[in-house]
């Protein structure tokens, strides 16, 4: 079967249990899912342990093969993982680090394909600039590049947006939408803003306490009901004036008692 298929799922760490018997049918390919869930619930978790990088049990099939019986070094060709900061104190020019991410995954490490994913991500101006001397929005678009340039069946960006302006974050978005449906691939995406969710997502997980609370198309799984039940917030769902879907919060989920 094509797509990713989670069965009864658990990953965490020595002394704590975090995500619990997670089971997802099918997150399709060639669409971006999006991760949603409050601080601390095990999105960065969970998606660590899909790419084999935090301890896991249960059953992991991605386009109908279990990634959980592969070598890791099998498995680190078809999941790449793209952390909330790139590693500190790499000393590479922007266009060589990219030119060893697409060589250790078997590309030919071509100068030329690598400047044509620069312009698309508009950083080509900083080829020759080190990463370690890059602002933290431009390091974030530098690790897109990495991911991209490695052609997996499955890319998890975690928190990719967090250190982009407007402009970026939108591009950004757009950009791996195009490229996930191009490629056919499954993108997970981690984010904390709705808006950006129920503008870009086609299809939408939401965690609470490392459970799965809700699983499908944006606008069946962002609702007042699951907003106040997951962030305790009070929000309504309304069509702009261009007919795009936007969260607006009232206020915060009265206490019970209070
Ligand atoms: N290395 C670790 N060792 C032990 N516990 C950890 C470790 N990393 C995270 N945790 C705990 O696991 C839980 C889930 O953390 P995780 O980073 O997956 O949450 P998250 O949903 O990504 O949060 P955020 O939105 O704040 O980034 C938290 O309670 C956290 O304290």
């Amino acid at each position: 079967m094509s797509g990713l298929r989670i069965r009864g799922f658990y990953s965490g760490y020595p002394q704590r249990k975090v995500i619990e018997n997670l089971s997802v049918p099918r997150l399709p390919r060639g669409k971006i899912t999006v991760l949603l869930g409050p601080n601390g619930c095990g999105k960065s978790t969970l998606l660590r342990a899909l790419a084999g990088l935090n301890p896991a049990q249960g059953e992991l099939w991605l386009n109908g093969e279990e990634l959980l019986a592969l070598p890791f070094s099998r498995r680190a060709e078809r999941v790449v993982y793209l952390p909330q900061s790139l590693p500190a104190g790499v000393h590479l020019h922007v266009l060589e680090s990219i030119i060893v991410a697409q060589r250790a995954s078997g590309g030919s490490g071509s100068e030329a394909d690598v400047m044509a994913l620069l312009e698309q991500l508009g950083i080509a101006h900083l080829a020759l600039n080190y990463l370690d001397q890059l602002s933290g929005g431009q390091k974030q678009l530098v690790g897109l590049a990495q991911s991209l340039i490695r052609r997996p069946q499955l890319l998890l960006l975690d928190e990719p947006l967090s250190a982009l302006d407007l402009n970026y974050q939108f591009h950004v978005m757009d950009l791996v939408r195009r490229e996930t449906r191009r490629r056919n691939i499954i993108t997970v995406v981690v984010v904390h803003d709705i808006n950006i969710a129920l503008r870009h997502a086609e299809h939408v997980l939401m965690l609470k306490q490392g459970r799965l609370i809700a699983d499908g198309e944006p606008e069946q799984v962002i609702t007042a009901q699951s907003l106040a039940q997951v962030y305790g917030v009070r929000g309504r769902i309304e069509l702009c004036s261009q007919g795009t879907p936007q969260v607006l919060i009232d206020g915060l989920v009265a206490e019970p008692g209070l």
